[in-house]
C-alpha cells in the first residue's frame, strides 16, 4: 500500500475512534435510535437530500417510540406534551430559541428576518412591526384584495370546465396564492392566473427555499461548509446569483412603493406605516427581508392545504358529497359566498384539519435549543445545546396520537372523539414562533374551497394516482400534477 493509502487509512481509523469516544460520552446516548444518527449527522442528511425526511422521521418514532436520537446532539418528539415544552410558554422556564438550522433561510447576509432571526428579543421587535398587517381589522380591509383574485382563480377553472379540457389543479391553486400574497405583501399583481404560467420570481423564491433545504444540510457539516464556500461550484455560483437577483428586485419594489406614497391596506403598506408609529426608518433590505419571508411562507404552504385537501376529498366520494351539500345548502348563490360567510362551515372546516393533519405544508422538524442549563421536554431532562423537535409531520401520523394514522376521516374534528388526540397535529406550529399567516391562510383555503365546491363538480382523472405518495419533500413539498376533470354544476354568475 502507498504512503497515501495509509495516510487515508489512519485518518479514517482515527475519525472513526474519536467518534466512539464522543459517542461514548453523548448524554443522548440512553435514548433509542439507529446508531449510526447517534453517531453522525449523515443519515438526517441523506433524507433531507432524497426528499423523505418526514416520512423517514416518522417511521423512526414507529419502531423507537415517542422519542428518537435522530442525529448526534438532536432528539425528535412525536407528543402533544412535548409540543408545548418545546414551542409553548412554560412558567419558570427558559424559551427554547430556535437551531442554527435557521442560518440556512437567509434572504441577504445583510440583515435577519422574521423567519430566521433565533434572538428571543430581535424577534419579538420583527413581530411587533408585521403584527398590525395580520390584526383582524388588517385582514378585513384585505379580503377585497383576495377575493378579487379567487374569483380570477374561478373564472379561469371555468374555462377549463367550459372547453372540457383537464386541469393541474396544484399548478393553479400555486398561482393562485402566488397572485393573493404577492397583492397582499407587495402590492404588486403578476397576473399569474390569467397568464397560466408560473411567474420567474416566483421560481427565484421556490428555488430559494430548496436552496435553504440544501443549506440546512450542509450547514451540518462545517468542514464541508468551508470547503463548498472555497471552491464555489458552479451550482453554487447560479444559486448565489439568483438568490441576489430576487434580492435586488424585492429591494426595488419596496423603494417605488416607499417612493410612491400610495394608500393600499396591504402588508407593505401597514410596515411602512409602522415605521411612522415607531418614529424609526428600516432600511429598505430589512422591509424586502421580512417581506420576503411573507411571500416564501405564505404562497406554497397555503397551495399544499388546498391540494391535499381536494386529492383526499376526490379519493373519498362520501366526504366530498357531505362537503357539497354542505356548501350548497348554505348558500343560495355565489355572491354570499364571502370570508365571513365560511368561517362556520363544520364539515369545510374538519376537511381542512385533516387535509393539513395528513399533509403538513411545513413537515421539516422545526428544532429549537435546550437553554444554558438543561431543561425538561416530556419528562426527560435534556442537557443545554441539545436539538429538539416535534414533527408537524411524524405526530400527527402516528398511532400513539390518532387511530387509522393514515386514513382521511374528516369525522374526528367533529364531535367529542376519544380515540384520537387532536392537539398533536398542530400544522401551524405553537408559541411566539407560531405561524403568523394562520388566519389569512385559513379563510383564503375556506373562501376558494366553499366556490369552487359550489360551483363545480370535481374528479381526478387518475382515480388510482398516489399524488401524496408521490410528492418529494425538499423544506417545501415538490408536489406532482394533481389533474382533474372539471364540471359547471349550473350556472351561476361569477
Ligand atoms: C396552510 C398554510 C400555512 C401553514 C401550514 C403554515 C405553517 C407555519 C408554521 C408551522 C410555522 C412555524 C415554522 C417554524 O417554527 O419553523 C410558520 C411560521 C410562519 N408563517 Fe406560516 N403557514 C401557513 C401560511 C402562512 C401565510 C399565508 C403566511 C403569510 C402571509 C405565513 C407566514 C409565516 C411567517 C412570517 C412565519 C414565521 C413566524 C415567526 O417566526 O414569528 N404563513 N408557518
Amino acid at each position: 500500500m502507498s504512503l497515501f493509502w495509509w495516510l487515508v487509512t489512519g485518518a479514517v481509523a482515527v475519525l472513526i475512534v474519536a467518534k466512539y469516544i464522543s459517542h461514548r460520552r453523548n448524554p443522548l446516548n440512553k435514548f433509542p435510535g439507529p446508531l449510526f444518527c447517534a453517531i453522525s449527522d449523515i443519515p438526517y442528511a441523506y433524507h433531507s437530500m432524497v426528499g423523505d425526511h418526514p416520512r423517514w422521521i416518522a417511521a423512526l418514532h414507529d419502531k423507537y417510540g415517542p422519542v428518537v436520537h435522530i442525529a448526534p446532539k438532536e432528539l425528535a418528539f412525536i407528543t402533544d406534551s412535548s409540543i408545548r415544552d418545546i414551542y409553548g410558554y412554560r412558567k419558570g422556564h427558559q424559551v427554547f430559541t430556535k437551531s442554527g438550522a435557521y442560518d440556512a433561510a437567509a434572504f441577504t447576509a445583510q440583515t435577519r428576518s422574521v423567519v430566521n432571526e433565533r434572538d428571543p428579543v430581535e424577534h419579538a421587535r420583527m413581530r411587533k412591526m408585521l403584527a398590525p398587517a395580520f390584526s383582524d381589522r388588517s385582514l378585513r380591509e384585505q379580503w377585497p384584495l383576495v377575493t378579487r383574485v379567487c374569483d380570477t382563480f374561478m373564472a379561469e377553472i371555468g374555462k377549463h370546465a367550459r372547453d372540457r379540457r383537464t386541469v393541474d389543479l396544484a399548478k393553479y391553486f400555486s398561482l393562485l396564492t402566488f397572485d393573493v400574497i404577492t397583492n397582499l405583501a407587495l402590492g404588486e399583481s403578476f397576473g399569474s392566473i390569467e397568464s397560466g404560467k408560473v411567474h420567474p420570481w416566483q421560481t427565484f423564491f421556490m428555488n430559494g427555499a430548496r436552496a435553504m433545504g440544501d443549506a440546512i444540510v450542509v450547514l451540518r457539516f462545517p468542514v464541508l461548509k468551508n470547503l463548498l464556500i472555497a471552491l464555489q461550484p458552479p451550482q453554487m455560483r447560479a444559486m448565489i446569483k439568483e438568490l441576489k437577483m430576487h434580492e435586488a428586485f424585492t429591494v426595488e419594489l419596496v423603494r417605488k412603493r416607499q417612493e410612491s406614497q400610495i394608500d393600499r391596506p396591504d402588508i407593505i403598506g401597514r410596515i411602512l406605516q409602522r415605521q411612522e408609529v415607531e418614529e424609526t426608518e428600516f432600511s429598505n433590505v430589512f422591509i424586502a427581508a421580512q417581506l420576503s419571508d411573507v411571500v416564501i411562507a405564505g404562497t406554497d404552504t397555503t397551495a399544499t392545504a388546498l391540494d391535499s385537501a381536494n386529492y383526499f376529498l376526490m379519493k373519498s366520494p362520501e366526504a366530498m358529497q357531505k362537503l357539497r351539500d354542505e356548501i350548497r345548502g348554505r348558500f343560495k348563490r355565489y355572491e354570499d359566498i364571502t370570508p365571513a360567510t365560511t368561517a362556520d362551515l363544520p364539515y369545510l372546516n374538519a376537511v381542512i384539519e385533516e387535509g393539513l393533519r395528513l399533509f403538513s405544508p411545513v413537515a421539516w422538524p422545526p428544532s429549537r435549543i435546550v437553554p444554558p442549563g438543561g431543561d425538561t421536554v416530556d419528562g426527560h431532562f435534556l442537557p443545554g445545546g441539545t436539538w429538539v423537535s416535534t414533527g408537524y409531520y411524524a405526530a400527527p401520523h402516528s398511532a400513539s396520537n390518532f387511530k387509522d394514522p393514515y386514513e382521511f376521516h374528516p369525522e374526528r374534528w367533529l364531535s367529542n372523539n376519544p380515540t384520537d388526540n387532536l392537539d398533536a397535529s398542530q400544522p401551524f406550529g405553537v408559541g411566539t414562533r407560531a405561524c403568523i399567516g394562520k388566519q389569512l391562510a385559513l379563510t383564503e383555503i375556506r373562501l376558494i374551497m366553499a366556490k369552487l365546491h359550489y360551483k363545480y363538480d370535481i374528479e381526478a382523472v387518475d382515480k388510482n394516482f398516489d399524488w401524496v405518495g408521490n410528492a418529494v419533500f425538499r423544506l417545501l413539498w415538490d408536489k406532482p400534477a394533481l389533474m382533474v376533470t372539471v364540471r359547471e354544476r349550473e350556472v351561476v354568475s361569477v
